[in-house]
């Protein structure tokens, strides 16, 4: 028979666990865990997986996600599943098991974490995904798979031939969630952060579910001068998109999504650090170096800033 490929998995949190439980079914995964919470007589890791007609147990191998040790145990598939303010820092204190040709995949949300990385390691295969999968972690034993989506998978480090991107998707895919390769990730990964620079900091700042926040006058008196600006970055970045459109596609988000608590929202209201540097903040980033004025995406960075 063979071998079933190892793939490590850095961030063994909500959506890194989902993936885990999923893709554990052919493959063999590895959770790579803070060493604070690596038990030295149990290198295994249980959850409860609650998906949307079944609850399991799964059990995983674990190891703790920083390493001194090169030659041995070298990393060939990573993926990253750490917020995207963790996310340099974590695969730094991977770098002596990572080699050339380990393979790494980014699933932050947001912009700028992936640059990071790409930066570290400018000649390793580096892809990002964006995905509409959605988990979420009440407590340490127990990931609940909340809702069904789709992932976009795409190269973003060193030019890679196209039978990578290929090999990848299909291990990827091993995991039974819906997968679609993408030449063109940077545009979802675009489009992904408009919406959250144009849902998130409103429902943190409005503490409100997606759906509540069209008719609060903080919303609708902002949102079309946002999404202008919004527009202006993209362009920046080689994204064409009309301020209409991208307010057209986050008014349908908020629609689709109308019961969500957001990302941003769970995190303050679980008393996290937000994602709000790697959203809004990328923008303002943008905003400086091309000494640009976007005032309405500075004044929500700056209000989420000051309040959590
Ligand atoms: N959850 C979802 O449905 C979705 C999430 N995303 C994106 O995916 C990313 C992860 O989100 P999510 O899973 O919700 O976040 P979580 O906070 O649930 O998971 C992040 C995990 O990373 C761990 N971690 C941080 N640093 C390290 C390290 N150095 N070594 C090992 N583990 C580390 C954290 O450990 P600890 O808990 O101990 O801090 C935590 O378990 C984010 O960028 C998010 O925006 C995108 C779409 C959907
Ligand atoms: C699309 C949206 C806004 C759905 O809640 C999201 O991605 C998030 O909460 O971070």
């Amino acid at each position: 028979m063979a071998e079933q490929p190892t793939i490590h998995i850095l961030g063994a949190g909500a959506l890194g666990s989902l993936w885990a439980a999923q893709l554990s079914q052919q493959n063999h995964v590895i959770l790579l865990v803070k060493p604070d919470t690596v038990d030295p007589a149990q290198s295994y890791r249980s959850f409860q997986f609650v998906d949307q007609n079944q609850t399991s147990t799964v059990t995983l191998p674990c190891e703790p996600s920083i390493s001194h040790v090169k030659e041995e145990h070298l990393i060939e598939t990573l993926l990253v599943f750490t917020k995207s303010y963790d996310t340099l820092n974590a695969v730094k204190q991977l770098a002596p098991r990572i080699t050339p040709l380990t393979r790494i995949v980014l699933f932050q949300n947001g912009m700028g974490s992936q640059q990071e990385v790409t930066n570290l390691l400018p000649n390793n295969p580096i892809f990002a995904a964006s995905t509409t999968e959605g988990a979420n972690r009440p407590d340490k034993s127990r990931v609940i798979y909340a809702g069904k989506g789709e992932t976009w998978l795409g190269s973003i480090g060193a030019q890679q031939p196209e039978c990578e991107l290929k090999s990848l998707s299909s291990l990827l895919a091993s995991s039974g969630l819906k997968l679609t390769r993408t030449p063109d990730i940077w545009e979802k990964l675009w489009l992904k952060l408009a919406i959250n620079c144009a849902i998130n900091p409103y429902t943190a700042l409005l503490d409100c579910n997606n759906g509540e926040l069209i008719g609060q006058p903080l919303f609708d008196n902002s949102i079309t001068l946002l999404c202008h600006e919004l527009s202006q970055a993209m362009k920046i970045s080689g994204i064409e998109k009309t301020a209409d459109e991208l307010q057209a596609l986050v008014i349908d988000v908020i629609n689709k999504t109308a019961n969500n608590v957001s990302s941003m929202l769970q995190d303050v209201r679980a008393g996290k650090q937000t994602e709000i540097e790697y959203i809004n903040g990328y923008i303002e980033s943008l905003a400086h170096t091309h000494e640009l004025s976007m005032p309405t995406n500075l004044w929500l960075l700056q209000q989420v800033r000051a309040r959590y």
